[in-house]
C-alpha cells in the first residue's frame, strides 16, 4: 500500500539545507495499522505531505496505494484520505453540506454525494449535528467530521496526522471507537502520527521510529519493547549502603543492565524482569541486604526512543 526508497526532502532556510527527511525506506502492507512517531522536527509531516502528494520530494521514490506520487498525484490523491492538523471543514459550512460539498469536489453526482454523507455521518455519531455550523462543534465532534471529509471519496488508505491531538481522554477514546470501526468494516489501511506513545502503543500493529530524517526502528511494538527497552527493576532498601551493595549484586548477573543507584533505590533494565527479580531476591537475601520493596515495570514506547537515541521522545512536549 506504501512503498518508498530513499525518500528524501532537503529545504533551504537562509542559505542552509535543513535535511529534513532523509532516506527512508517505508513499506506498509494492505490492511495495516502503522504508526510513525518521532521528536518534534524529526520529519513526520514533510513525510506526510510527500506522501500525500503535497510536496514534492527531493530525490528517493514513493508509491502509494498504487500510484506513483510524482508521475500520478492525481491517481495517488483520489486514493487516499488526509486528516492534516488543521480543521479541515470551513467555520460557516453546516456539518452535512460540507460532507456532500467534498463529495462533489471528489467527482460524485448530487445524489451520491449526499448518500456517502449520510452513511458517514451515521457511523461517525454525527447525525444529530448534521445541520450545525462546523465552527460550533467541540474538538472531538470536529475531529469526526474531519474523517467523515477525509472518507468521503471511499479511499483505501487513510492519513492521519495527530488525528487526537488536543482531545480529552474521553474524547480520544470516542475518536479511536470510531476509526478502528471504520477499519473493521471497510479494510482502509491507516497511516498516523501521534504524539500520544500510548495511543501508537495500544491502537497500532507496527510502529516506525523516525528522528533527525532517518529510520531508526521499525517493528511491531512488542518486539520493540522486549529487543530495545526491556523491562525495568527497581529494588528500594533500608539504607543507601544497602542499595550500594545491592547494584554491586545485581551488576553481576550476565542479564542485567543500566544498574544505577539514587540513594535507597536500585534500578536496572533486563530483557525478563520478572524472571531476574526472584534470583536478585535470593542472592540479596543471602547477602544481608535488606529490601524493602521489589518491583518489575513494562517499558513504555518512551524507554524505546530513549534506548535508541538517549533522549525521551517526550521531550520538549510541554507545549502540546
Ligand atoms: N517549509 C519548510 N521550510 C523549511 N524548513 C522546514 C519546512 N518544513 C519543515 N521544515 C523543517 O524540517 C524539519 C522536519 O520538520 P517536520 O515538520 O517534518 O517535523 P515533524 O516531525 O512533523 O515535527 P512536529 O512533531 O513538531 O510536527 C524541521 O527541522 C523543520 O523545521
Amino acid at each position: 500500500m506504501i512503498r518508498t526508497r530513499g525518500l528524501t526532502r532537503h529545504f533551504r532556510v537562509k542559505g542552509e539545507t535543513v535535511e529534513a527527511v532523509r532516506g527512508l525506506d517505508i513499506d506498509v502492507q494492505e490492511g495495516e495499522l502503522v504508526a510513525f512517531l518521532g521528536p518534534n522536527g524529526a520529519g513526520k509531516s514533510t513525510s506526510l505531505r510527500m506522501l500525500t502528494t503535497l510536496l514534492p520530494p527531493t530525490s528517493g521514490s514513493a508509491t502509494v496505494a498504487g500510484c506513483d506520487v510524482l508521475a500520478d498525484p492525481a491517481g495517488t490523491r483520489r486514493n487516499i484520505g488526509y486528516l492534516g492538523q488543521g480543521n479541515g471543514a470551513g467555520n460557516h459550512f453546516r456539518v452535512r453540506d460540507e460532507v456532500v460539498t467534498q463529495g462533489r469536489c471528489y467527482g460524485l453526482s448530487r445524489a451520491e454525494s449526499r448518500k456517502r454523507a449520510d452513511e458517514l455521518l451515521a457511523v461517525l455519531d454525527l447525525e444529530s449535528l448534521a445541520g450545525r455550523q462546523a465552527g460550533t462543534l467541540s474538538g472531538g465532534q470536529r475531529r469526526r467530521l474531519d474523517i467523515a471529509i477525509g472518507l468521503v471519496h471511499r479511499p483505501r488508505l487513510l492519513f492521519l496526522d495527530e488525528p487526537s491531538t488536543g482531545l480529552d481522554p474521553h474524547n480520544r477514546a470516542n475518536l479511536w471507537k470510531h476509526i478502528l470501526r471504520l477499519r473493521e468494516e471497510h479494510g482502509i489501511t491507516i497511516f498516523m502520527t501521534t504524539h500520544y506513545l500510548d495511543e501508537a502503543d495500544t491502537m497500532a500493529e507496527r510502529v516506525m521510529v523516525i528522528d533527525h530524517g532517518r529510520m531508526i526502528a521499525d517493528d511491531i511494538p512488542e518486539n520493540l519493547k522486549a529487543n530495545l527497552a526491556g523491562d525495568g527493576v527497581t529494588v528500594t532498601t533500608a539504607d543507601e549502603a544497602d542499595a550500594g551493595r545491592s547494584a554491586e549484586i545485581a551488576g553481576r548477573m550476565p542479564s542485567a543492565r543500566e544498574v544505577t543507584v539514587d540513594a535507597m533505590t536500585m534500578s536496572l533494565r533486563a530483557p525478563r524482569g520478572n524472571a531476574l527479580l526472584p534470583d536478585l531476591l535470593r542472592s540479596l537475601d543471602a547477602a544481608g541486604v535488606r529490601v524493602l520493596t521489589a518491583e518489575v515495570r513494562r517499558p513504555t514506547l518512551d524507554d524505546v526512543f530513549l534506548a535508541l537515541t538517549g533522549r525521551s521522545l517526550r521531550e520538549g512536549e510541554g507545549d502540546r
